[in-house]
């Protein structure tokens, strides 16, 4: 029996990297899971391997900017699977590095939109049902630019800040109503995310490498676990010691 039996989980950032290897990884553990995000071919051919597996998917198409497409997208996954158990968000996007500068108010604007904004919508969507049934669990992603600067720029370690007070709050007002949300901090994790993040980098992090998306995944099956209902409001930070140099 998985850790993950019976339980319904929505994956936002579904069709790439962490999200692809978190929904893989629940999948395996018996989560039904719905692969949500904007890559219509990826979405599918996850769905396809995790079906072919054994596992139970589909895919939602999902623009986190977009209220009206998660309106729409969680009422699929309602009229599919009748409930849900797990929201993964996990969609994000980069800054490049661009301080203050550099960054123009575009560019500004649309991070914030997708890594926090993007989280603060799913969430409204799904916790009505989840207070319903008087249980639920929401995994955030920030990053080791959570807690320090350097690993982003001006407007993405903003935006990763503010995705754990997001967390926290969550927990402040729903964890007496059995709502378990926390934040996984990862640092440099092999994704196209950050395609390019040069060797020497890496040499500055303790573990000597950077981390695999399965690594990820793992924390998230155990966050998504009843084996965590004592852990609330917490940001777990996976960066093979990365920041404690900082
Ligand atoms: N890779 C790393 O080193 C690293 C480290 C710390 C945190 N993170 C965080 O992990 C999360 C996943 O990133 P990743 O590394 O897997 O990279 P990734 O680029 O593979 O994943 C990001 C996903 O978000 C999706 N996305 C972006 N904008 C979206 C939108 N508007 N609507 C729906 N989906 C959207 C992308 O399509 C993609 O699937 C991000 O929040 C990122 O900030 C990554
Ligand atoms: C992409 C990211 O969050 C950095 C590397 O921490």
């Amino acid at each position: 029996m998985g850790r993950l039996e019976n339980k319904m989980a929505l994956i936002i950032g579904g069709t790439s990297g962490i999200g692809e290897a978190v929904a893989r990884a629940f999948a395996d553990e018996g989560a039904k899971v719905a692969v949500a995000g904007r890559k219509e071919t990826d979405g599918k051919r996850i769905v396809d391997e995790i079906e072919e597996n054994d596992g139970k998917a589909i895919f939602i198409r999902i623009d986190t900017t977009k209220a009206e497409d998660l309106k729409k997208g969680f009422s699929k996954m309602i009229e599919e699977f009748g409930t849900i158990d797990i929201l993964y968000n996990g969609a994000g996007i980069h800054d490049s590095y661009q301080n203050a500068v550099e960054t123009d108010e575009e560019m500004y604007d649309k991070l914030m939109e997708v890594n926090v904004k993007g989280p603060f919508l799913a969430a409204r969507e799904v916790l009505p049902v989840m207070l319903e049934k008087g249980k639920g669990t929401i995994i955030n992603i920030g990053s080791q630019s959570t807690f320090v600067a350097g690993a982003g720029g001006s407007s993405y370690v903003t935006s990763k800040h503010a995705i754990e007070g997001f967390t926290k709050q969550l927990t402040y007002d729903f964890g007496s109503k059995g709502i378990k949300a926390n934040l996984i901090a990862p640092g440099f994790i092999t994704t196209p995310m950050v395609e390019g993040v040069n060797e020497e980098r890496l040499k500055d992090i303790p573990a000597q490498r950077a981390g695999k998306p399965e690594e990820v995944a793992s924390i998230a099956v155990f966050l998504a676990s009843e084996e965590s209902d004592y852990v609330q409001g917490a940001s777990i930070k996976m960066d093979g010691g990365w920041t404690v140099g900082r």
